[in-house]
């Protein structure tokens, strides 16, 4: 039953398949190998998922309303691009499919709502989180202000140092007259920390 239905699952897509490590992340860098678990936790893998794999790693996508978020991940999952706003609701999700030295791998993408009303909902889904996405709107720096709380927030869920952290500036296009022909901008906010915003989810592909 189990393998008729495997047959029924599409394959991953070319670009999602990762044949090589980069130099710097060879297996040997790996801390521990399959054959290093005992038994009995190779035995409980194999049973719960039919072949060992990696795990799923959870990613939650945060930021003001309207900054473009599901733009975004429809943007990686799906490659299009919607000119029409229709707010999420609460929280949505996408499985996104790799394939690592042969070793099937999903990403969970969280997209959570902006909007004020629904941050209690999309909070409840901020816990696990193994990257975190703040996202702000280039055309208002106002958004960029807040990110600070939005990230605040995801990792008051989350244990301390367990979160990959990226800020994503979107909508370049909208204020492309005013930036430099660099694909890149660097912004420094108040804390030490630097961040390399690219992303415009409309024009850059
Ligand atoms: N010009 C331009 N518009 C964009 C870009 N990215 C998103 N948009 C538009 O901005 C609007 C909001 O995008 P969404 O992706 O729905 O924003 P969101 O952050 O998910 O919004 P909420 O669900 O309310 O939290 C839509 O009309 C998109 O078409 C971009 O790179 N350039």
């Amino acid at each position: 039953m189990k393998s008729s239905l495997m047959h029924l699952v599409p394959p991953v897509s070319r670009e999602r398949i990762i044949s090589q490590f980069p130099k710097w992340y060879t297996p040997e860098a790996c801390l521990q190998f399959k054959e290093h678990f005992h038994a009995q936790v190779r035995t409980a893998c194999q049973q719960s998922t039919g072949t060992a794999g990696l795990k799923i790693s959870k990613v939650v996508v945060v930021g003001d309303l309207h900054v473009g978020k599901t733009s975004l991940i429809n943007r990686f999952c799906k490659d299009n691009f919607d000119r029409d706003y229709k707010a999420t609701i609460g929280v949505d999700f996408e499985i996104e499919r790799f394939e690592i030295i042969g070793m099937p791998y999903n990403l969970q993408i969280w997209d959570t709502a902006g909007q004020e009303k629904f941050k209690c909902i999309a909070s409840a889904y901020y816990r696990g989180a193994e990257v975190i996405i703040t996202v702000f709107d280039l055309a208002d720096i106002q958004t960029l202000d807040h990110t600070k709380q939005w990230l605040e927030d995801a990792l008051r869920e989350n244990e301390p140092d367990s979160s990959f952290i990226f800020l994503v500036g979107t909508k370049k296009d909208l204020v492309v007259s005013k930036l430099s022909s660099d694909k890149e901008i660097r912004f420094f906010p108040s804390s030490s920390s630097d961040f390399l915003c690219k992303s415009c989810t409309m024009s850059l592909r």
